[in-house]
């Protein structure tokens, strides 16, 4: 009892002195607004002088003071969460946050006594803040001097004696958490002790419910994790880890990383790809939390292409169709071939200089041959194709054989030109003979069996004409034809005539602004949509869950970043693509012959060891040979096996998943096949009506197919029958593999029939 008093008591006083240091921060903070505010309006009062200096001025310091505000209101919340207490660096220099530059320590900061003291205490935040005599009194996460906070470790701790993460809400100070870096020396410190507080920061981290969103990694960020997330942005950063290594988690880090280390740069926007639109509203908070918004866009692979949010999926055979980069060569065909529709005109009939003049069908087809000749976008030949329709009136005029003079020939021929193109008749056949064609009309006129045979002679099997016309013949579209919409939109080109343009705003020009200047029209946020629609191409690309891209999407992301370094992040063991030699293919010709940087992420942080073992034998399985990644903590809870046997299956699975919401506080997925997932939603409906999340009244259960599984996690989850989601598609197990590593703390597999489960219910591919 005394014992635990004691370290009751040394608790308390530590957490006293975080929050003393805490209310020093505030303090300065509040005199910031202050200033940031006074600027805000100085900076509004000028703007009223309209010469181009003031303009400039005007735009500096609302620009600075902006960014004040901005960050100081969004971050106000738990922005300090760590400290470090450092030896003696080798060097006495400082960078310009004031904290010393030098990792190493130097060599006699330890002294051959074995004692030592703390030279330097820096605490780490999202944000750095000065004092007004230039001493740091938070280190932003991103600066250089912060680095040793994630990179030390026992075994390499550099200058850190001991690391300690600071949990804060508003101004106050919850509790601290250390982690000892030179245990060796915790006893012969000069001057103040160094009390140890806590099991680490990580282990509370993971343990915690999870909620429909991700939360950011910042107070916890790994060693491996940081090297990545720091690694310099050029060409290409290539990373591997199996489930729940936090490559999601560190590809956003990095986002926030690059933001900070190069603004000016990546003012050019940065994208990141995700799977599914699921996965982007799962991680959509974490940027903002980090204080990033705005230049970051979150995209789902379906909803790459302006105007069109796909969400549905094709049948695994149809998708491997549309995927594969044979598919180039039908577009090219259908591109071209969609001119000739079956209401399109068959001869032209004009008159110019008093005389009747006509082209036949067999001309006319001539000309469209010569005019597609190459291979240039469909839509600007428009041009080329009426030069030539003109040209071969004019021969016919016999217009040429009446002027021999090169200079009165060419007034003649202008003439005659005038004189035709005026007449309506011309333009509403040009209209119908060479239509400008849009990718949805190309996309429609492939679903056409007959036609769409012709186009992909000799590429598709009569089979696969005939599934993926039927494919084009639906409402919506996949997630795969936005992929081809793309490629379309590159194939045919912009239309011809002239688009209107926006009228720039000088504003416009400034690195930035448009994220802080309340705009007058707009919101800022639509503004914000906006800019964001009409960029096309980016300064970095991140592609999250890359090994799920296929050759067809490789395509299109690639053209979203031809100028742009690149965050590749991905685990070929959980590729839902059923050729991965060819996407790696697609995604070598999309990266081009950048160099790489290849990073492997090792530690899963996700499962517990009792999971991650269960799923390590469906990786083998899946991919003989591929390393699983190792889990850092156990919960001594084993995954549960049920087999439905002669039971309802929608009863079974109603329990499982109850039960399951008794016993963890946060989030409940069950996975099953794609096309049981309305089937299923319909057996839980009701489930947790009475305990809902609180985010948006959305329930704690939720129902996925296995590919919308992609990236998500829970506190618990079901699978519903291995043995269906192997078998749905040729990268069946592979997408199992993936259903199986989504929990934090507790799996329940459900075993049907076709499962073969053994008398304790275990799936026959799940057996050891
Ligand atoms: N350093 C860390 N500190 C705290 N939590 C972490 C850390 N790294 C990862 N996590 C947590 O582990 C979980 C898995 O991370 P993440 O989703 O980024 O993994 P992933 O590699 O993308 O997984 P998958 O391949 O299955 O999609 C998340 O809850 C994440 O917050």
């Amino acid at each position: 009892m005394a014992a635990q008093e004691a370290v009751d008591s040394v608790r308390d006083r530590e957490v006293a002195v975080e929050q003393d240091h805490l209310d020093q921060v505030y303090r300065r903070l509040e005199e910031k607004i202050h200033e940031a505010e006074f600027l805000m309006h100085d900076a509004a009062q000028r703007g009223q002088v309209g010469t181009p200096g003031a303009l400039a001025e005007r735009d500096a310091q609302v620009f600075r003071a902006g960014v004040h505000l901005n960050r100081l209101n969004s971050e106000f919340e738990d922005f300090l969460f760590g400290r470090i207490d450092l030896l003696r660096g080798k060097d006495g220099k400082k960078g310009p946050d004031g904290a010393y530059t030098s990792v190493e320590p130097a060599d006699d900061a330890v002294r051959p006594d074995g004692t030592a003291e703390i030279a330097e205490t820096l605490h780490i935040g999202r944000i750095g803040v000065l004092d007004a005599d230039y001493s740091p009194l938070v280190i932003d996460w991103r600066a250089p001097a912060a680095a040793p906070f994630y990179r030390a470790t026992p075994v390499d701790p550099g200058r850190v004696v001991r690391r300690r993460v600071i949990r804060s809400k508003g101004r106050r100070v919850l509790g601290v958490e250390d982690d000892l870096m030179r245990p060796e020396l915790i006893a012969t410190l000069d001057g103040a002790e160094l009390p140890v507080i806590g099991d680490g920061a990580l282990m509370a981290a993971l343990g915690q419910a999870r909620s429909h969103t991700m939360r950011d990694i910042v107070s916890s960020i790994q060693a491996e994790q940081d090297l990545v997330i720091r690694a310099p942005a050029a060409s290409v950063t290539y990373v591997e880890g199996g489930p729940g290594t936090g490559k999601t988690a560190v590809a956003l880090h990095r986002a926030a990383y690059l933001l900070y280390q190069d603004r000016r740069r990546y003012a050019g926007g940065i994208l990141i790809v995700s799977p599914t639109p699921l996965l982007v509203a799962y991680t959509e908070g974490v940027l903002p939390s980090l204080g990033e918004e705005g230049q970051v866009a979150i995209r789902a692979v379906g909803s790459l292409v302006d105007g069109v949010e796909a969400t549905a999926y094709d049948d695994p055979a149809v998708a491997r169709v549309k995927g594969s980069s044979r598919m180039l060569k039908v577009l090219r065909k259908a591109a071209r071939g969609a001119l000739e529709r079956g209401e399109a005109p068959d001869r032209l009939r004009v008159v110019a200089f008093g005389r009747r003049i006509e082209l036949e069908a067999e001309e006319l087809r001539r000309i469209r041959h010569a005019a597609l000749g190459g291979t240039a976008p469909v839509n600007l030949l428009r041009p080329r194709a009426r030069r030539l329709v003109l040209d071969a009136l004019y021969a016919k005029s016999g217009g040429a054989a009446r002027q021999t003079d090169p200079e009165l020939a060419a007034e003649l021929r202008s003439s005659f030109d005038e004189d035709v193109t005026s007449e309506d008749s011309f333009t509403a056949f040009l209209d119908a003979w060479w239509p400008e064609l849009t990718p949805r009309g190309v996309l429609a006129a492939m679903a056409d069996e007959k036609r769409l045979g012709r186009w992909a002679r000799r590429v598709l099997n009569p089979g696969e004409v005939r599934r993926l016309a039927r494919s084009l013949r639906r409402d919506a579209y996949s997630v795969h034809d936005v992929a081809l919409l793309d490629e379309l939109q590159t194939l045919l080109g912009a239309p011809a005539r002239p688009r209107r343009r926006r009228e720039l705003d000088p504003l416009d020009q400034l690195t930035g602004l448009e994220e802080l200047m309340p705009v007058r029209e707009e919101s800022q946020r639509e503004r914000a949509e906006r800019l964001a629609q009409e960029r096309t191409e980016y300064a970095h690309v991140i592609v999250d869950e890359a090994q799920d891209l296929t050759p067809m999407q490789w395509r299109m992301v690639g053209r979203r970043g031809r100028h742009a370094t690149w965050t590749v992040v991905g685990d070929p063991a959980q590729s839902s693509w059923s050729v991965p030699d060819e996407a790696a293919e697609a995604r070598d010709e999309a990266l081009g012959t950048r160099p790489r940087r290849r990073f492997t992420l090792t530690v899963n942080y996700r499962n517990p060891a009792e999971i991650a073992e269960l799923a390590a034998r469906v990786l083998a399985l899946a991919m003989p040979g591929a390393q699983s990644p190792r889990a850092v903590r156990s919960t001594g809870v084993e995954p549960r096996f049920t087999a439905v046997g002669d039971r309802d299956p929608a009863e079974v699975v109603r329990e499982e998943a109850r039960r399951l919401l008794e016993r963890v506080d946060g989030t409940v997925g069950v996975v099953v096949a794609m096309n049981r997932r309305e089937q299923v939603a319909g057996w839980l409906a009701g489930l947790d009506s009475d305990a809902p999340l609180g985010e948006g009244g959305r329930g704690r259960v939720v129902v996925l197919g296995s590919l919308e599984a992609k990236g998500l996690e829970y506190d618990a989850t079901v699978v519903v029958s291995p043995a269906e989601i192997a078998d749905e598609s040729p990268a069946g197990l592979r997408v199992l593999y993936v259903a199986l590593t989504r929990a934090t703390q507790q799996l329940t597999v459900v075993a049907g029939r076709r499962d073969e489960p053994d008398e304790a219910g275990v799936p026959d591919l799940l057996r050891d």
